[in-house]
């Protein structure tokens, strides 16, 4: 009897408490703290709440699916809600933004700068470099890295961009028509590209190497998407053991192709270094060295003899770099190939104004690419409908109010849903028609300054963006020049995927034929 008294009363305590912090709480959850919405409006009146798949609150809405799943989920959460929307799971709540109003806020804010959970999946691979870390470590190597990308720099990278687009195209100049594949082709282009620029080792000795590193970056990025949409593997315990155990032999390959990277450019700098000693110029005005080019990976070795950075911070960053650039640069250009197909009479303007303003693309540099303007509105057009980095996320590390009343706890993830919000209609008129000429000064005058952000804004920025345009645009020139393309694979038939970055599930090909002298 006294048992049963002292079961009831623990069984009502125990509701109470439950009814009492489910109001603070999403119990279902797994206690995610709930948003609260300021002078005591309806948090669901400002941002809509999505309705989960169980009554775990939206914890297993992504179980089970496949990458296009995946993919296909939030692009119809985004119709269905049609503004920036709440989720709950996994112990907190997420703000999926798809409007320029918010993410203005959250670019601009100097305290949201920490990454969204989800970017912890990254770090077996990238571990925490520039891209994934945070507060001073990140303050310190951004402002060891930015120098690097500066103008003075991105000159000296020409002469590499043409001479790995002229052998892009060299490859297929026998041939009045060839169908190549640009989902195999143009990674490699891009990884060369970054290895010999950023790197400064050319890749021509290893391409096997190369093309491993390639297949297990893609094999880590099956891990990663499985490991944010699987519940048993979101929490850092269960992650450290069992994905990690999968990733292991893509991680060596990836990690082993790196280091041997780092190992190879430090023999080629010191090289350089005592050639320089024993000339008697000192070692400090090595960047601008007109003779040898400068790589971005000689300012990290440089910066360790000045015991501003370790061996593991050096490879932190080799990965970032390497990873960031190479596979957003493939994406964006395989996409701008793949509409310069489709549109032919677009391809034809872009075309004449190469004839224009390039005379002989062997020799094209930064000042001429300047010229195309319509090449680049293509380009920006391009990377409007098709993001390569279609989500950025961010976490709050306060309770933080958002412009809009939503008071959102500590620990809340935001995600910028880049590839809606360049798709939203209320900024953009008739957003899944590809028009490069939105991009003409005119036509973007009134446009919500945050509703395009391939590249981000603020203090995170990317920092490759003037690089990879100008590498984009090179490759063109010489494309361009020799062939006319064709389309292949038909536009109705790509299937968008969720991965790290924009994936498709096609193989993606055109038709490259010659063009008569
Ligand atoms: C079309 C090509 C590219 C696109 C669309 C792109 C896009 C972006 C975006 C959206 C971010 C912000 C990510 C975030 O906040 O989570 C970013 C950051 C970054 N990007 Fe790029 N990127 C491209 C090419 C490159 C290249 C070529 C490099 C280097 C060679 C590069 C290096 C980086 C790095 C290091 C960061 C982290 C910056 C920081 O957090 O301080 N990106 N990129």
């Amino acid at each position: 009897m006294v048992c049963a008294f002292i079961v009831i009363t623990a069984v009502f305590v125990l509701l109470c408490w439950l009814l009492k912090i489910n109001k603070e709480y999403y119990i279902l959850a797994l206690f995610a703290r709930r948003v609260r919405a300021k002078d005591g409006r309806s948090v669901e009146n400002i941002a809509p709440i999505l309705k989960g798949r169980t009554i775990f609150a939206n914890c297993f809405d992504l179980y089970g699916k496949d990458h296009a799943g995946i993919f296909r989920y939030y692009r119809d959460s985004a119709q269905a809600m049609g503004k920036s929307y709440l989720v709950y799971a996994f112990g907190s709540p997420t703000y999926n933004i798809i409007d320029p109003v918010n993410v203005e806020f959250v670019l601009s804010h100097t305290s949201l700068i920490t990454k969204s959970t989800d970017y912890d999946f990254m770090q077996p691979a990238l571990h925490k470099g520039l891209l994934t870390s945070t507060g001073k470590k990140w303050h310190t190597r951004r402002t060891m890295i930015t120098p690097t990308f500066r103008f003075n720099i991105l000159v000296q990278f020409e002469e590499v961009f043409r001479a790995e687009s002229q052998k892009f195209v060299t490859q297929f100049e026998h041939q009045a028509e060839s169908i190549i594949s640009l989902t195999e082709l143009i990674p490699r282009f891009s990884l060369n590209s970054i290895c010999e620029t950023a790197m400064g080792i050319n890749l021509d000795d290893m391409p096997e190497r190369g093309d491993n590193y390639r297949e297990s970056i893609k094999k880590f990025e099956k891990c990663f998407v499985k490991t944010f949409s699987n519940p048993l593997h979101y929490y850092g315990t269960i992650f450290n053991i069992f994905p990690l155990n999968e990733n292991i032999p893509y991680l060596r390959v990836v990690h082993e192709f790196t280091n041997d990277i780092i190992a190879k450019r430090r023999i080629l700098l010191e090289e350089e270094l005592n050639e320089r000693r024993c000339n008697q110029l000192p070692d400090d005005d090595i960047y601008v060295n007109k003779k040898r080019r400068f790589a971005m990976l000689d300012t990290l070795i440089c910066a360790e003899k000045d015991g501003l950075i370790d061996h593991a911070g050096i490879c932190e960053e080799v990965n970032t770099l390497m990873f960031g650039g190479f596979d957003t640069s493939s994406i964006g250009l395989m996409f701008t190939i793949f509409n310069l197909a489709l549109y032919q009479d677009m391809q034809e303007l872009c075309y004449q104004e190469i004839l224009t303003h390039i005379d002989d693309q062997s020799t094209v540099d930064i000042n001429q690419l300047s010229n195309l303007k319509y090449l680049d509105r293509f380009i920006k057009e391009t990377i409007r409908i098709c993001p390569p980095v279609p989500v950025i996320g961010r976490q709050t590390s306060e309770e933080t109010e958002l412009p809009n009343g939503l008071i959102l706890p500590a620990g809340s993830q935001i995600i910028m849903h880049v590839f809606d919000l360049h798709r939203n209609p209320k900024y953009w008129d008739k957003p899944e028609e590809f028009d490069p000429d939105r991009f003409l000064p005119k036509n973007s005058i009134n446009r919500h300054p945050y509703a395009y952000i391939p590249f981000s804004m603020g203090l995170r920025n990317c920092i490759g963006q003037k690089y990879v345009m100008m590498l984009i645009k090179t490759l063109l020139c010489f494309l361009l020049k020799k062939f006319q393309i064709l389309p292949v694979t038909d536009a109705k038939d790509l299937v968008f995927n969720t991965g790290i970055t924009l994936r498709v599930e096609n193989n993606v090909k055109v038709k490259l034929v010659l063009r008569n002298k």
